[in-house]
């Protein structure tokens, strides 16, 4: 059967033009004028874009002596009830756990996905056999991405030294490592010191995380990918000094990306202060909320693009959850959702009020992320031959964002009460209709794992580099007799 979304203009992260999209087999097979097919979709006075992708969430994560609350199902149906049709999940091994079992068991809590999505795998400690498996996990499972914490001391941190060395094995398998930039062990040292003043609440969880502490880990990340000729992508990137560490990587010939979230750019350090106690737990995640002027420059990287791509960290605790933390803020779950909201959020606040374009929400939501992840053009683009993954975006429709009325498992909504313009007529996974307007009909298990291949031609060129740069012993033809 096949599907004509029609009378739309498609908005790509380059070209803005009026035609019509064919379906057939999950798959674009047409653009052009007049088309016809067994299905209309109406796209008049909308935008077909690529559906967007999320590179950044925690479904069903073990994490802080429980599991984050929206698992593959609800997150994905949240993700595409806001336009967004793949996600990449992390894979967390327990400290000597092998990075394949581990694998094993992320393979079977996505199999209710009802979008398609991936995994990046952390790397939370190293060993010969981390450093064989991640050859494994490169060319047999289709995961060209680990994930390092810098940040969690005692539970996923890894030190300078295995980051070194895993970023070495990145180098050499093509692979792109990522990183939580914080620097642990000093963010552990606040948090004991501020408990011990009796500094026990929600807010003392921004308190024990400075910006500086992460502008600092963000650049010896940059350091020592730079060091073994690796290129980095930074996750969760929410203030200046991270992002000011990347824009002068990036003006030094780095190949380092940036990654804001949409609750770093629209919400602030102001909700740890509210006198309710869960209000201020329920957006306790790491990095905190920053103020004003860190939102500002992270506006200004999307515009300039040193910053390339806008993520959620979706890590959704129930209130219940987040209670675990009564006395004590370092035991309060640290996450919050987004989903659902990403896409629309960032319209609102981006698009709409001219800090970005059309075009550029488009890079940002999805064409980037799936240049940096090896995707493209099968994902993040509207092409012949690319799968249907397609948002038809109605720039006039409008609703106030409300846990009432959300896909999410959890009670509550970190944008509660935000009034957003521009909402997903349809969304489509694969040529699939999952939502129309406020209809779900999103199917369980339609969702798909995408493999993603190792990146020859960047890994090629740093290493090639490295070499041309490397340490050279002089040759000497007469050496001096020791001075002694
Ligand atoms: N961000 C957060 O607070 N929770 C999820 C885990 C992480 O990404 O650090
Ligand atoms: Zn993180
Ligand atoms: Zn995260």
């Amino acid at each position: 059967m096949t599907t004509v979304i029609k009378g739309g203009t498609i908005v790509t992260a380059d070209l803005t033009y009026k035609a019509d999209v064919k379906i057939d087999g999950g798959r674009i097979v047409e653009i052009g004028p007049n088309l016809s097919g067994d299905e209309t979709l109406d796209a008049t006075g909308c935008y077909v874009m690529p559906g967007g992708i999320d590179p950044h969430v925690h479904l069903e994560m073990p994490f802080m002596g429980t599991y984050s609350s929206d698992d593959f199902e609800s997150g994905t149906r949240a993700g595409l009830a806001g336009g967004t049709t793949m996600v990449v999940d992390f894979c967390l091994p327990s400290p000597g756990q092998s990075l394949l079992e581990a694998l094993q068991m992320w393979d079977n809590k996505s199999t209710r996905a009802n979008a398609d999505y991936s995994f990046h795998m952390a790397i939370t400690w190293w060993g010969e056999q981390v450093f064989d498996e991640m050859e494994i996990v490169v060319k047999e499972k289709g995961i060209n991405t680990f994930k390092h914490f810098m940040a969690y001391k005692g539970a996923l941190m890894v030190d300078d030294d295995e980051m070194f060395s895993s970023f070495q094995r990145c180098a050499a398998l093509g692979a792109l490592p990522l990183v939580h930039a914080e620097n642990g062990d000093v963010v552990a040292q606040m948090q004991a010191k501020l408990l011990a003043e009796g500094n026990n609440g929600p807010e003392a969880h921004a308190y024990s995380r400075p910006a500086e502490l992460e502008g600092e880990a963000t650049n010896r990340a940059i350091i020592i990918a730079n060091a073994v000729g690796a290129p980095l992508y930074v996750v969760h990137t929410s203030c200046e000094q991270a992002h000011e560490a990347i824009r002068r990587a990036r003006q030094n010939g780095m190949r380092v990306y940036g990654e804001p979230l949409i609750q770093h750019l629209t919400l602030d350090d102001s909700e740890y202060a509210n006198p309710d106690w869960d209000h201020a737990a329920r957006r306790v995640m790491s990095p905190p909320f920053r103020n004003k002027l860190h939102q500002d420059s992270l506006w200004a990287g999307l515009q300039s693009g040193s910053l390339q791509v806008v993520a959620t960290d979706h890590c959704a605790f129930t209130t219940a959850q987040k209670r675990t933390g009564v006395g004590d803020f370092t035991k309060i779950p640290n996450g919050t959702g987004g989903l659902e909201d990403r896409m629309p959020m960032l319209w609102t606040y981006g698009v709409a009020t001219g800090r970005i374009t059309m075009n550029e929400f488009v890079a940002v939501t999805s064409t980037n992320i799936a240049k940096i992840l090896n995707i493209y053009p099968r994902k993040g683009a509207i092409l012949v031959g690319a799968d249907a993954d397609i948002v038809v975006w109605d720039p006039k429709r409008s609703k106030t964002i409300s846990a009432a009325s959300q896909q999410s498992a959890i009670d509550y909504n970190v944008f509660e009460g935000k009034a957003v313009t521009g909402l997903p007529r349809y969304t489509l996974t694969r040529g699939h209709v999952a939502i129309e307007e406020t209809t779900i009909k999103t199917r369980e298990g339609h969702g798909q794992f995408i493999a993603r291949e190792p990146f020859p031609a960047v890994s090629s060129a740093l290493t090639k580099w490295k070499e041309v740069t490397a340490p050279r012993k002089v040759q000497r033809s007469g050496i001096p007799a020791s001075g002694v």
